[in-house]
């Protein structure tokens, strides 16, 4: 369903993105609902991570257009992003998750609830006055899940989230996105691991050499994939080079 003031959908119409002469992003065109947990797949250097930072906002399309449906206000971010490497500021966890709420204008009042609520969730209270930066690279990206989440994003942009981490950060942090989904955020996540997005996604937009070679139900992907590139994918064939 959709609602007025709703960020959600995002159109995208014709997205380009080149830099230095190079295409990196190609007439990419797709719409993304709120509900669904949808994933960016593709091999390494596809353009995964250029398109989410173009949805997000960090990058400017060099053609095209993203549309949202009802664009965020000044001083109310609706979106947030996590990254593959967390960018932690040298304040403690709290304080972390207590001057990004500051940033976007939450009210004095709610930062310190919000903040509890955040760290309690991915389970980090105990280590609420740790320096950020000492926290292990699991710990950390538990933070900035933390620290998005305290935000109440509508939508969440997650950049090969578990990217480095072992089996245990990458099981927890797991579990962290699936509540967060569970809570109501859409979660948008790219990933270049083919069980991660089988265990994961609802929906696919497989993205290969920047061009966008299909959109469909992680169901129907996994099973009829539509493109040569998406099978050759799925049978573990290297598209990289
Ligand atoms: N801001 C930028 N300006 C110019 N080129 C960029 C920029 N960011 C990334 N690139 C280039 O765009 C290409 C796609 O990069 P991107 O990081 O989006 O790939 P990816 O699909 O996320 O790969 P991976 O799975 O390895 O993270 C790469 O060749 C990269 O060097």
């Amino acid at each position: 369903m959709r609602y007025p003031g709703t960020l959600l959908p995002l159109q995208l119409d014709g997205v380009a993105f080149t830099a230095g002469g190079r295409t990196i992003l190609e007439g990419i065109t797709a719409r993304i609902e709120a509900g669904p947990r949808t994933v960016i797949l593709g091999p390494n250097g596809a353009g995964k991570s250029v398109l989410m930072r173009v949805c997000h906002g960090l990058l400017a399309p060099t053609a095209g257009a993203v549309k949202w449906n009802a664009p965020d206000r000044p001083g109310r971010r609706r979106q947030a992003m996590v990254f593959q490497r967390p960018v932690m500021l040298r304040r403690s966890a709290w304080g972390n998750i207590i001057y990004a709420l500051k940033l976007a204008g939450v009210a004095r009042k709610d930062r310190k609830r919000r903040a509890q609520a955040a760290l309690e969730r991915v389970g980090l209270s105990r280590l609420a006055q740790s320096q950020a930066r000492v926290l292990s690279v699991g710990e950390q990206q538990r933070l900035a899940l933390a620290r998005a989440w305290a935000m109440q994003p509508e939508v969440l942009f997650l950049d090969e989230p578990t990217a480095g981490l072992d089996p245990t950060a990458t099981g927890e942090v797991h579990r962290i996105i699936q509540a967060i989904h569970d809570a109501g955020t859409k979660i948008v996540m790219t990933t270049h691991n083919l069980s991660l997005a089988k265990y994961f996604a609802d929906e696919i937009l497989f993205l290969n050499e920047g061009q966008l070679l299909e959109q469909a139900s992680a169901e129907r992907f996994f099973t009829q994939p539509a493109s040569a590139k998406a099978q050759a994918f799925l049978c573990g064939e290297l598209l990289w080079h």
